[in-house]
């Protein structure tokens, strides 16, 4: 048998018990080059792979891309290899006007529109964050006095909507606070798997904004870059922190 997991290539067994999932194989380097001793274990694809360890706890780091059924490609075989603890630390759209770009959201559940969980386990199933994870973040956040939510966020399949409208009124009107496009994938996973898992994303715009001008979406500026630079170490500090 191969020595590696065929959609990630990561090794097939022996990966510490703790990961940080990331979309942007860029961001896994990144937060990568934070870790002491990292070591680059897989790359195919969209998935980009490292261990190495943050205050002395052996961490994986890695990405998965864009879309749930991908990331669900990755979970799978993080957790086939070892991993029982994941987070995500991902970017995200704000919907309320008191969310700025650069604030942390910290996930508490998340809203099933991801296109690929629904196979997985009827849609009455939560998504739902582990308490444990959530508050580490809260925790991590304060530590490095970062701006922080708390909040149920929107995983949706579709980036943009083309003939039929986004449900945005009624997501507004459940007061759900940003909109990303893998976390519920995760916390339905790590459910059903018995795992523990949580998010926290990075604003990178007003999605009720860009949702009326697709054009405006624009997550190439300094306040997110510096608040992702910030947030992976609330991300790591958290990560730790948990068993
Ligand atoms: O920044 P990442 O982690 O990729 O997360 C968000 O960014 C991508 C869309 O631009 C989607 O993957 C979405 O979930
Ligand atoms: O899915 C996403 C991710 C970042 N920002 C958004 O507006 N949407």
């Amino acid at each position: 048998m191969n020595d590696f997991l065929p959609i990630t290539k990561i090794p097939r067994t022996g990966l510490p018990q703790r990961a940080l999932v990331v979309g942007d194989p860029e961001r896994a380097s990144a937060v990568a080059g934070l870790l002491t001793d990292s070591v680059l274990i897989g790359q195919n694809r969209e998935y980009r792979s490292f261990t190495g360890t943050w205050r002395g706890v052996p961490v994986v780091v890695s990405s998965h891309g864009v879309g749930g059924p991908g990331a669900l490609c990755q979970l799978g075989e993080l957790a086939e290899a070892g991993v029982r603890t994941f987070l995500r630390f991902g970017t995200a759209g704000a919907l309320r006007a008191d969310i700025a770009d650069g604030d942390l959201v910290i996930a508490e559940a998340a809203v099933r529109d991801d296109g690929v969980t629904a196979q997985l386990i009827h849609p009455e199933y939560p998504a739902v964050a582990t308490p444990e994870a959530v508050l580490a973040l809260d925790r991590a956040a304060a530590a490095h006095q970062r701006h922080a939510h708390r909040g149920v966020v929107w995983t949706r399949a579709a980036f943009s909507p083309m003939v039929l409208e986004l449900p945005m009124r009624d997501y507004l009107a459940a007061r759900v606070i940003a909109i990303e496009m893998e976390l519920s994938t995760l916390l339905v996973f790590a459910g059903l798997r018995g795992l523990v898992a949580g998010g926290v994303l990075v604003i990178d715009g007003n999605a009720t904004v860009d949702n009326d001008d697709p054009t405006s979406y624009d997550p190439h500026r300094q306040v997110v870059a510096d608040a992702v630079a910030a947030g992976s170490a609330v991300a790591l500090d958290a990560l730790v922190e948990l068993t």
